[in-house]
């Protein structure tokens, strides 16, 4: 079967930029992206396409060139299903916040509504695609939804896992290591559904990264690839803390390592902490898969990654504190940076988020600088958080729209985000800027310390 017509149900970080390299790729294809979230689906139809909801580095030029031709964003959902032969679903799966779980599991109702969605408006046969990371077997329970309360048509359920990273997501797109597709390998109709998706991909992916499993591999795969990254991030990041205490230095470790070809040299950089909406998500999903399933070593296992990462977040803070003379109280703090990583516009389980509470725990004065985040999602960032009152918040942060500004008579000065635009700050005139000593706290080993020091920083990096 060919592919001709692509509904994605969910225009968030993965929908839109995936669906919009498949609509590149394919011309042949109609691609029509749907959300219920209208403001969003506005944006991505914003007439300036630098206007559309995501900032991700070449994305605009890609919608640019696709939108109008073969890719459509639009909020009517029920007309895509039946339009469609092939149904992505890439809608949220966040932690669930309530009840069973809560804390841990994975919260699946919005794709059971997309299913039940599917079901009741699908008059024709339908490839259902899973690319929203989801619990292992999640596959069992979306085909039990869409038999018993479809039209008598039939649904083929696969799996197709996205492994992009943000900041880096047209490229990841475009040449993916690989493509992982998990479907039904024992019939017919599981293995043509199988190759009509390998099809879709093929238009730009080697066959030989097409990779092919049963659902349930893939499924995990995705939780298992996450958990593997996160678990070197965490790594280094306890390391960084020994380094600090024996004179050892974090970078030249992992250099040292990571030319060892067994260990390989990416996911080794310190930090403050990783964010991002997945790693803390899946790993958490993870352990109460094996602790649902009576696995409680395996649970505890996973579960210390995330430990170590809270740790990592709260010691950076602490460090700010002590090296203030044990108080910010009253003190400016300027936060460069407030995205999880460089080259999004994406705060979710940012570090920043959690260093800024405690430091606003501590009274501290917070100023916040972030090239491609607004102060309203800061603001709500920290609301999120429930630790005060909305107006709380705001009486003590302050966002402003330069990083020399946010300096400004500040006691001290921390990187949260390895923005390339900090790299080349004026240094010299941000320490001009401040009270003295200048105290500056580097999150992402992003500076040269002997550089600093020599401007007349007190300097505190991460793994040194
Ligand atoms: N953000 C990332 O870099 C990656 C995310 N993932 C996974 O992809 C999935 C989606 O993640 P994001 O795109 O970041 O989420 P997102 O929150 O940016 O986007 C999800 C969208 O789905 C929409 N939605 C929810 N229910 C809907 C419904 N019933 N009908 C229509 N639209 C609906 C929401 O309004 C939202 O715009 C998650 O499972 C995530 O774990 C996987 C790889 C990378
Ligand atoms: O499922 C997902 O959502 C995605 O999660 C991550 O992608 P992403 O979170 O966008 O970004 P990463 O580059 O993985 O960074 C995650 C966090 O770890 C931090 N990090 C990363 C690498 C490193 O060496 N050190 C480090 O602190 C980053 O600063 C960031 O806060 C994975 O890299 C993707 O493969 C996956 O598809």
């Amino acid at each position: 079967m060919k592919v001709k017509n692509i509904c994605c149900i969910g225009a968030g970080y993965v929908g839109g930029p995936t669906m919009a390299i498949i609509a590149q790729k394919a011309p042949g294809i109609k691609v029509t992206v749907v959300d219920i979230n209208e403001k969003r689906i506005a944006a991505w139809n914003d007439a300036d396409v630098k206007n559309i909801p995501i900032y991700e580095p070449g994305l605009a030029e890609v919608v640019a060139e696709a939108r109008g031709r073969n890719l459509f964003f639009s909020t009517e959902v029920d007309k895509a299903i039946d339009e469609a032969d092939m149904i992505f679903i890439s809608v949220n799966t966040p932690t669930k916040t309530y009840g069973i779980g809560k804390g841990m599991a994975a919260d699946l109702k919005f794709i059971e509504l997309c299913a039940r969605q599917i079901a009741r408006f699908s008059t024709t046969d339908k490839i259902v695609v899973e690319k929203s990371t989801l619990p292992v077997r999640t596959a069992e329970a979306l085909k039990s939804i869409l038999d018993n309360t479809g039209n008598g048509v039939n649904f083929q359920i696969l799996s197709n896992p996205e492994f992009l990273a943000e900041g880096t997501a047209v490229n990841d797109l475009q040449a993916p290591d690989r493509v992982l597709i998990g479907g039904d390998l024992d019939t017919e109709a599981g293995k043509e559904a199988i190759n009509a998706l390998v099809d879709v991909y093929a238009h730009w992916v080697p066959r030989t990264n097409i990779l092919t499993t049963n659902v349930w591999s893939s499924e995990l795969s995705k939780l298992t690839a996450n958990a593997f990254l996160a678990q070197r991030v965490s790594s280094i990041n306890a390391l960084s803390e020994l380094c600090e205490q024996t004179g050892a230095d974090i970078k030249e470790v992992a250099k040292a390592i990571g030319m060892d070809s067994r260990i390989g040299p990416k996911f080794l950089q310190a930090s403050v902490g990783f964010g991002g909406s997945c790693f803390q998500k899946d790993i958490l999903n993870l352990v109460y898969i094996s602790k649902s399933l009576g696995l409680t070593e395996v649970a505890d296992y996973w579960e210390q990654v995330i430990i170590m990462n809270d740790h990592q977040k709260r010691r950076f803070a602490a460090k700010m504190v002590k090296t203030l003379y044990n108080t910010v109280s009253g003190k400016k703090i300027a936060m460069l940076g407030w995205a999880f990583k460089k080259d999004t516009n994406d705060t979710r389980e940012s570090a920043a988020i959690y260093v800024a509470d405690y430091l606003l725990n501590e009274r501290a004065e917070v100023v916040v600088y972030d090239p491609k985040v607004s102060e309203e999602q800061i603001l709500a960032d920290l609301d999120y958080l429930n630790t005060r009152s909305a107006e709380e918040n705001r009486a003590n942060i302050t966002v402003v729209n330069s990083a020399l500004e946010a300096t400004q008579g500040a006691h001290a000065v921390a990187i949260m985000t390895e923005w390339d635009a900090f790299k080349t700050l004026d240094w010299k005139q941000v320490y001009h800027n401040m009270l003295k000593p200048a105290f500056l706290f580097d999150g992402r080993r992003l500076l040269d310390r002997h550089e600093l020091e020599a401007l007349g920083f007190e300097f505190y990096a991460i793994g040194s």
